[in-house]
């Protein structure tokens, strides 16, 4: 159990396609203001578990339990104040890549109830943050990957989530992009407070300090910050950690 607050936390969530079970008893807590990172090999139930915390799927066993002020309540379908506070960037790209950089974030924002001046002030913030400020007229396909996924990050910030879980971002990406943008939403978390759910394969992407769930074959195989997780298990690094946990788990039977 974390001795921080909570933003989310799941309590023996369970998911299955047809025979396959895609998660198993889940017990996982979200940090709040923290960079979480979800690791684990192709088929771990990364997605699966995405889609159920972002509301694209529903639970059929456990809980998904919600801190949004503070006191924890069962979040049996998304409510209307749980997805105002979202933000989710997804593994495939969902911009219009005919629309201008500043024409998709504005679009966002008005299904996001916004009114256009706020919106509008809003996308200059998002989009000087991250140094796009000055593509705000460019349509989207002249951006190259690096700039499309900021571009993704200030849409799905545009209107002021406390949350924001991403999928796999960095795919395609090369090493300094990566680097930049594991960096910028490392800082928002420090300075505003953001919670994010970062998932990923790639694991010189999270810092020492950032709690790491590590699932394997839809269940927790580790949790803990990336630092005590080392301690805990000896290994130099999560690479070494994951190769191990999937070394371990060739001889066990199945779910
Ligand atoms: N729609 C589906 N129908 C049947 N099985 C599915 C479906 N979606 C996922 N699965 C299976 O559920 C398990 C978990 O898949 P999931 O996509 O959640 O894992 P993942 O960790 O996100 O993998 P990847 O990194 O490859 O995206 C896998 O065995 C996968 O084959």
């Amino acid at each position: 159990m974390s001795d921080k607050p909570l933003y989310l936390a799941t309590s023996q969530l369970s998911y299955r396609y047809g025979a396959k079970q895609a998660l198993h008893n889940l017990d996982y807590q979200i940090v709040k203001g923290q960079f979480n990172a979800l690791l684990g090999a192709n088929g771990a139930g990364k997605s699966t578990l995405f889609s159920l915390l972002a509301g694209l799927l529903k639970p059929q066993q456990g809980q998904i339990i919600c801190y949004l002020n503070g006191k924890p309540s069962q979040l049996k379908r998304p409510s209307r104040e749980y997805l105002a506070q979202l933000g989710v960037v997804f593994q495939q790209s969902t911009l219009d890549p005919d629309l201008s950089v500043g024409q998709n974030l504005l679009y966002h924002a008005a299904l996001q109830g916004m009114a256009p001046k706020a919106a509008q002030r809003s996308i200059q913030v998002e989009l000087e943050r991250l140094q796009l400020f000055d593509r705000l007229n460019d349509p989207v396909r002249t951006l190259n990957g690096g700039h499309k996924r900021r571009v993704e990050i200030a849409r799905a910030l545009v209107h002021q989530p406390q949350f924001l879980m991403l999928d796999e971002p960095t795919v395609g990406l090369d090493l300094d992009t990566r680097q930049q943008l594991t960096a910028y939403l490392h800082e928002r978390c420090q300075t505003q407070g953001l919670t994010v759910l970062w998932t990923t394969h790639l694991i010189e992407e999270i810092a020492l300090e950032d709690p790491v769930l590590i699932l394997h074959q839809g269940q927790a195989q580790h949790a803990g910050t990336c630092a005590n997780l080392l301690a805990q298990t000896g290994a130099n690094d999560l690479k070494q950690l994951l190769q191990r946990t999937a070394s371990n788990s060739a001889q066990e039977p199945k779910l």
